[in-house]
């Protein structure tokens, strides 16, 4: 086809022709004419970035680079002998890396294959990674499908890789200089990219989920144990924390939902999707058979799982820290006098630089508070939240501090930036802090002290300026005195300390529990509780405060029907007699009920499912009065 026919094709197409191309193809070319404004008469060179932009994309690719190495080589010894080159982009479209025969150079860098070419749609039009970034599908792009004429000898095929966060975050490619007439020669290429990057995100979610129990599927058991098709992470409670592009495919397919929002699926309750609860999931093991791991999934489909327990000492890939919104101050609780008074001081302590120490049972909301004092603080930098109980003991330093180029086996060899830079401008959450062995103690305070990072085995500090908000459910105030925590750490740390209110000592349950319904709607569908569900929740006693509240709503929102949670929904240990439980929390509950009932003592006990003698004897004995 000349240049003309090709010219000609395109106008025609844009004016609503259908000249047999696949729609993947005709939907790009009218992106390039009517959103990009690009012209299909005027050729373009390839552009290739300058080497500094090239060095930041790089930079920022590094994460990714290294876990998908070993995928790349493999993919490309498969192609090499067919002249085929590959090339990995970032979200951007920039080549970030290249493999390819060198004898080619020359005309493969004027074709635009080479390290640093930009190929994104406004810049390249039409192309498989630029048609890749924009639908987020696997294609191929082969000879005249680009709109460009300089790009027409060339046939391309890419698949994009998801994060485990379900956002696209690379494209790989394999391309040809020349190649066979038929674009259908092209569907090999096509398989082998997607299995290559399929891979590729399984490594990157098994390196990310260093905490978490990691599921595999399959729809044969024979390749359950060698190359599943979807995977995802589930964290201690139940909530999914990260998935493949397969896994997404698999949840979104399994309640009719888009796999595009994956808000919809992260952080929901694995039991939204599959017939299985955690302890059903996690004993999916290698102990069993493949063909006896099989699984309901909630839209009647079956598959074959296979459970990895939680793999503590991997490092991988970090995820971007800003991807869950910050919550706003209201949200800390309902309208009673410990939280209005938290809600004041959190207020005026937020938009100073003070450090700020919290304190708090596990669960009551600390870390949940750190993001409400960043969001108020107008810090312009990340939250940078690191749990120092989580991170195993010989890497905290590096994970902190970062390390120079070679500092120690197995560093990459540029060297890293530590959490400490990353929160460079913002906001250091240090969870657990008692938890920080004595060595990381002493840098950290060095770093307070002088507002300069060392990185380990590096000479050069760096500046830094960041806010430091830490927490610890222990008292460090006692740690000190036990000579566990050095004391001048503590007394940089404290300058502010803030308490959080157990579950029992907040009286606003009723407000929470509406929170929380609202929170696990499942893809904008309400969520009620029928009134003795809701008596059940408000007489418990939740020792492990808001967030066994928040998994027992989670749970309960996974198992009902039509959005109305009663009491066989919640969890077995909820539903047991309110008078077994124990102890004075149940105190919160009474004076909740109480308010909800306006001060009718029968009604309440009634709801609580207890008698009215018994209501009085235990508002007697816990000092509640009725106008509560
Ligand atoms: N005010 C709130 N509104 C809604 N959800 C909340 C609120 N406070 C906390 N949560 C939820 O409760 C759970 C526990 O909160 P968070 O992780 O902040 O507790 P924590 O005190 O830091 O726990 P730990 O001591 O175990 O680290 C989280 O899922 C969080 O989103």
């Amino acid at each position: 086809m000349g240049l003309v026919d090709h010219i000609e094709e395109i106008e025609r197409v844009g004016l609503g022709s259908n000249t047999g191309r696949d729609t993947i193809v005709v939907e790009s070319w009218r992106r390039c004419l009517e959103t990009y404004q690009l012209d299909p008469a005027q050729a373009r060179e390839a552009v290739i970035v300058s080497e500094t932009r090239l060095r930041e994309h790089r930079q920022q690719a590094e994460d990714l680079v290294h876990i998908a190495r070993s995928g790349l080589e493999k993919l490309y010894r498969q192609v090499a002998e067919q002249n085929y080159v590959l090339l990995l982009s970032d979200r951007q479209g920039v080549t970030v890396e290249f493999l390819g025969d060198p004898s080619f150079n020359n005309n493969l860098r004027k074709a635009g294959l080479y390290l640093g070419s930009e190929w994104s749609e406004p810049r390249a039009g039409t192309c498989a990674v630029g048609a890749c970034i924009a639908t987020g599908e696997a294609l191929t792009i082969h000879q005249t499908d680009h709109f460009d004429i300089t790009h027409t000898p060339l046939s391309c095929t890419a698949a994009p890789i998801y994060d485990t966060q379900g956002a696209l975050t690379a494209v790989l490619d394999v391309s040809l200089l020349s190649s066979p007439i038929l674009k259908a020669s092209q569907n090999m290429a096509r398989h082998l990219v997607s299995a290559t990057v399929r891979r590729i995100e399984l490594a990157n979610l098994m390196a990310s989920s260093r905490h978490d129990l990691v599921l595999r599927f399959a729809s044969a058991p024979e390749f359950l144990d060698v190359d599943p098709e979807a995977a995802i992470s589930v964290d201690g409670s139940g909530h999914i924390t990260g998935m493949t592009h397969g896994g997404a495919r698999l949840l979104a397919a399994s309640r009719g939902l888009d796999w595009r929002r994956p808000e919809l699926l992260i952080g929901k309750p694995v039991t939204a999707f599959f017939d299985a609860g955690l302890t059903e999931l996690a004993s999916l093991t290698r102990a069993s058979l493949p063909q006896d791991r099989q699984i309901s999934v909630r839209d009647g489909s079956i598959l074959f799982a296979h459970a990895i327990e939680p793999q503590q000492k991997r490092v991988g890939v970090r995820q971007p820290r800003t991807a869950s919104p910050l919550p706003a101050l209201g949200t800390l609780g309902g309208d009673v006098p410990v939280i209005d008074n938290l809600k004041r001081r959190v207020a005026k302590l937020a938009p100073s630089r003070l450090p700020i120490l919290l304190q708090g049972e596990t669960g009551t909301g600390k870390e949940y508070l750190a993001r409400i004092i960043h969001s108020l603080s107008g810090v312009s930098g990340q939250f940078v939240a690191v749990n120092c109980a989580a991170i195993p003991e010989q890497l905290i330093e590096s994970e902190l501090f970062g390390y120079a180029p070679g500092a120690f086996t197995g560093a990459l060899a540029k060297g890293r930036k530590g959490l400490v830079e990353e929160a460079q401008g913002g906001t250091l959450f240090l969870d657990e802090i008692g938890d920080m062995p004595f060595a990381a103690q002493s840098r950290l305070l060095r770093v307070l002290a002088e507002g300069e990072v060392q990185p380990v085995g590096g000479i050069v500090p760096r500046k830094v300026d960041f806010r430091i908000v830490s927490a610890s459910h222990r008292s460090l105030a006692d740690m000190v005195a036990a000579g566990m925590f050095r004391a001048d750490l503590y007394y940089r740390l404290n300058t502010a300390v803030l308490t959080l209110p157990s579950l029992a000592e907040r009286n606003d349950l009723s407000w929470l529990i509406d929170r929380l319904l609202a929170k696990h709607e499942i893809a904008g569908h309400a969520l009620r509780l029928s009134e003795a569900a809701r008596a059940r929740l408000l007489a418990s006693s939740w020792p492990g405060n808001i967030r066994e509240l928040d998994n027992a709503i989670a749970f309960a929102a996974a198992l009902c029907e039509n959005g109305l949670i009663d009491v066989a929904d919640l969890p077995d240990h909820l539903t047991q007699t309110p008078m077994a439980l124990s102890g004075d929390r149940r105190e919160n509950g009474i004076t909740d009920m109480l308010a909800a009932c306006k001060g009718n003592v029968s009604e309440a006990a009634r709801r609580l499912g207890i008698d009215r003698t018994t209501m009085h004897r235990r508002m007697k004995r816990l000092g509640i009065d009725r106008s509560h």
